[in-house]
């Protein structure tokens, strides 16, 4: 009898790789960044994203993150460079976040877990669609971005965060045009870089990460405004969508690289 994965006890991270076996495996995401294990390398490149806003398509609940959308038919938003060995075309976004503002990333950096995380999600378009970049080790590259609670939060959230009032409910979806996310980037382009998996089921160690090591300032409301998402459809009892992180898992033999000293 299918039971879906989620965030709670009964279907949870601890659970997944009952029906997804490769969340057990060696090269898994989340994980810790410590500075004493990160190795700077001087011969990473910087990376460079070159986003159509007119890609932006839809933004979605999909019952399990606020997702954005974007026409990824062609070339059209690309990510390049860093430790990329080709540009890799934009597919979507989305968040991890907690059910109070001291935690809801899923990389936690030194010890310090953020509110939350961005991810804008990038397939190699080497290989002939998406699910087949899945399946391949440099098939998939993910820029993350956390999100930090101050009292200065960053106007370019403000677009998204107008949207969730849209989209309570799972399965909710709304237009979500002339959208160009590299507004939500951080000044500084410092990265750590290391190869894991998707976050969620089937898990597949496919993604590149890219983790931008400067923060982006949200208030603490537009971190309630992502709260008062609901994880149910319309019709059913209320369940906020909260705490839709994964824990850390362990990094076993694997290098994290940095781009700055
Ligand atoms: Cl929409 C969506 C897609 C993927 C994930 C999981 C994930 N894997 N890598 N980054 N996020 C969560 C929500
Ligand atoms: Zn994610």
């Amino acid at each position: 009898n299918y039971y879906p994965w989620g965030y709670d006890s009964d279907n949870g991270p601890d659970q997944w790789h009952k029906n997804y076996p490769t969340a057990k495996g060696r090269h898994q995401s989340p994980i810790e960044i410590n500075n004493k294990e990160v190795h700077y390398d001087s011969s990473l490149l910087p990376w460079f994203a070159s986003y159509d806003p007119g890609a932006a398509k839809t933004i979605l609940n999909n019952g399990k993150t606020c997702r954005v959308v974007f026409d990824d038919s062609f070339d059209r938003s690309v990510l390049r460079g860093g430790p990329l060995p080709g540009v890799f075309r934009l597919r979507q976004l989305h968040f991890h976040w907690g059910s109070s503002d001291d935690h809801g990333s899923e990389h936690v950096v030194n010890g310090v877990r953020y509110a939350g995380e961005l991810h804008m999600l990038h397939w190699n378009p080497k290989y002939s669609n998406y699910l087949d970049a899945r399946r391949r080790t440099d098939g998939v590259a993910v820029l993350a971005i956390f999100l930090q609670v101050g009292e200065t939060p960053k106007p370019e959230m403000k677009r998204i965060l107008e949207e969730i009032n849209a989209i309570k409910t799972k399965g909710k979806e709304a237009p979500f045009p002339n959208f160009d996310p590299s507004i939500l980037f951080p000044k500084s382009h410092d990265y750590w870089t290391y190869h894991g998996s998707f976050t969620t089921p089937p898990c597949e160690e496919c993604v590149t990460w890219i983790i931008l090591r400067e923060p982006i300032i949200v208030s603490s409301d537009q971190m309630a405004k992502l709260r008062s998402l609901s994880k149910n459809a319309e019709n059913e009892p209320d369940h906020p969508l909260v705490d839709n992180w994964r824990p850390t898992q362990p990094r076993y033999f694997r290098m994290v690289s940095a781009s700055f000293l």
